[in-house]
């Protein structure tokens, strides 16, 4: 049968220790509520000694949920203690969390106490927490760095003095997987009393061992993990809770461990806090990043289109989020870009494909992201290209004068593979361009409407060029893409010839030249 493991939540109080980060009373009391939506069993609110504002805000947290047991931090002296007693005054489901520090660094160079002193200390204070709280959590701050039979003594002593959780934090991120399991199998093989209590992991990831630490804590026989939702917290943050709730889901085959966590809640809770504290989520965050569930290569992206249980271990709908995606870049492959042509709507044949790959790569070695309206415009350039008549624009060069007027030698290939050169000045390059193709076509009109905009987003997005013409007394539109503006300006201006040329008899002579 599986056994429980309890979720204690302290992003309002360790998360709060983030550098930058500071909540108010309404926003702790809005995480409070998605937190209790998420399944957590304990909310550690805050620290009520830390001001008056925190207290109020314990208090308001308490007296919002209903469900979760609501705890306040404490300093080992009673007017912290004192100051819960009071945050909390007449609410139910509320407790107290105590903590010392136990390890030889800290009970020397901090708080300046023999192990005598830290142990009387320890026990005046749990029973003075215990005389006020059917819930009492007692935390040997900096346990990791502790002596093994020290924290023996202290457990053996506090849970006598009434302690219901015991708490063994890795304050600094220093220990490794196999030491804490360890740290753990000797309280439960070696202290007295222990079966009467809840052992409890808090890990932080200085080391970024903080989920493995808590996990390995876990197998070992701690009931109780502690941390923050987005892995937020004092320097590198404390565990990241919905990565162990989700290890602990997909996994449960080898853990065997039930929570109480609602896990399509996660990307809910993850976004409000990330918003509320102004941290945002890394994008390779594990379970809750924007590419979590986003697959980017050809390879993967093959097997996902197949079958998504080939590149994806949890499902982003289980953790609340909309969908697998699926990006279009470099290295996508063919069936990637006809899936997603088919989701715009739009049939394509293995022959088209062929050709719009060879386009879409192309495309791709010049752009960082590829969007829809990108892939879209890949179809339109075939269709124009389709429609082609007599000249196509091959490629040019431009000069920049000492006038600071610009020179282009434009090339067009014609229908028969022959090459023109065209060769034109003007005060701009695209004014250059289309003297040039002029000059070498031999055809007069008039320039009425040049436009340029982007297609898509970003600095290296397509450019589509607009113009339209004049001779006599017909108009002739043209229009082109590409990456580079200049292109599509040169193609976009002889598109408009071609129609032209093609309704114009005086320059039928010029599609046989
Ligand atoms: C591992 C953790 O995350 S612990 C939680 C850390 N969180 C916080 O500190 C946030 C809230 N803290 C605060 O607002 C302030 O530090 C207060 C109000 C609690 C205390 O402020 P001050 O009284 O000015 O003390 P200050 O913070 O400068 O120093 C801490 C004092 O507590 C003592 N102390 C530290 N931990 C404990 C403990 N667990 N039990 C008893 N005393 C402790 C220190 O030795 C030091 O004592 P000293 O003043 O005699 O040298
Ligand atoms: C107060 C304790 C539980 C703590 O946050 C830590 O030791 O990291
Ligand atoms: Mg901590």
């Amino acid at each position: 049968m599986s056994e429980r493991v309890y979720f204690f939540d302290t992003t309002l109080r360790d998360g709060e220790q983030t550098p930058g980060v500071n909540l108010n009373q309404e926003e702790k009391v809005e995480i409070a509520l998605r937190l209790e939506q998420l399944g957590i069993d304990v909310i550690e609110a805050g620290f009520a000694a830390a001001s008056p504002g925190d207290a109020a805000a314990v208090r308001a947290v308490a007296k919002a949920v209903t469900k979760p047991m609501v705890v306040s931090l404490a300093r080992a002296n009673k007017g912290d203690i004192d100051a819960v007693i009071e945050a909390f005054k007449g609410i139910d489901n509320t407790g107290i969390h105590v903590f010392i520090a136990t390890s030889p660094i800290h009970r020397e160079k901090k708080l300046n106490m023999s192990k005598e002193q830290v142990i009387n200390k320890a026990i005046e204070c749990v029973s003075y927490a215990a005389q006020h709280f059917t819930h009492v959590e007692f935390s040997c701050e900096d346990a990791t760095r502790s002596e093994l039979e020290f924290l023996r003594e202290i457990s053996e002593k506090v849970i006598e003095a009434g302690a219901t959780v015991l708490n063994f934090p890795d304050t600094v991120g220093y220990t490794t997987p196999e030491e804490y399991s360890e740290l753990f199998q000797y309280i439960l093989e070696n202290t007295k009393g222990v079966e009467k209590v809840i052992l409890s992991c808090h890990c932080h990831d200085d080391l970024g061992l903080a989920a493995s630490n808590s996990i390995a804590a876990i197998k070992a026989g701690a009931m109780q993990v502690e941390g923050c939702v987005n892995g937020i917290g004092e320097r590198a943050g404390n565990v990241a809770l919905e990565e162990v709730a989700a290890l602990l889901e997909t996994r449960k085959d080898y853990y065997q461990k039930d929570t109480g966590i609602v896990l399509k809640e996660i990307a809910k809770t993850s976004k409000l806090i990330s918003r509320l504290t102004g941290v945002s989520v890394p994008p390779n965050k594990a379970v809750i990043g924007n590419n979590a569930f986003t697959h980017a290569s050809g390879i993967h992206q093959d097997g996902v289109i197949k079958d998504k249980s080939t590149y994806e271990i949890l499902k982003p709908e289980t953790v609340g989020f909309m969908e697998t995606k699926l990006v279009l870049g470099k290295l996508s492959g063919r069936n990637a870009l006809k899936k997603r042509y088919e989701e715009l709507g739009y049939t394509i044949s293995q022959e088209e494909l062929i050709d719009l790959f060879a386009k879409y790569k192309d495309l791709a070695d010049r752009k960082k992201e590829i969007f829809d309206e990108d892939i879209i415009a890949l179809l339109e350039t075939k269709s124009a290209a389709e429609h082609q008549t007599t000249y196509t624009f091959k490629d040019l060069s431009l000069q920049v004068l000492p006038n600071k007027n610009y020179r282009a030698f434009v090339h067009i290939i014609q229908k028969d593979g022959s090459i023109i050169e065209g060769i034109g000045e003007g005060n701009g390059p695209v004014d250059a361009i289309y003297k040039g193709i002029d000059q070498g076509l031999n055809i007069e009109n008039d320039l009425i409407d040049y436009k340029i905009k982007s297609i898509s987003k970003g600095k290296d997005s397509i450019g589509e060029v607009f113009v339209k013409i004049k001779s006599g007394d017909s108009l002739f539109q043209g229009r082109a893409i590409h990456v580079d503006i200049i292109f599509a300006s040169a193609s976009a201006y002889i598109e408009a010839i071609n129609r032209l040329i093609s309704i114009h008899p005086k320059y039928a002579v010029a599609e046989t030249k």
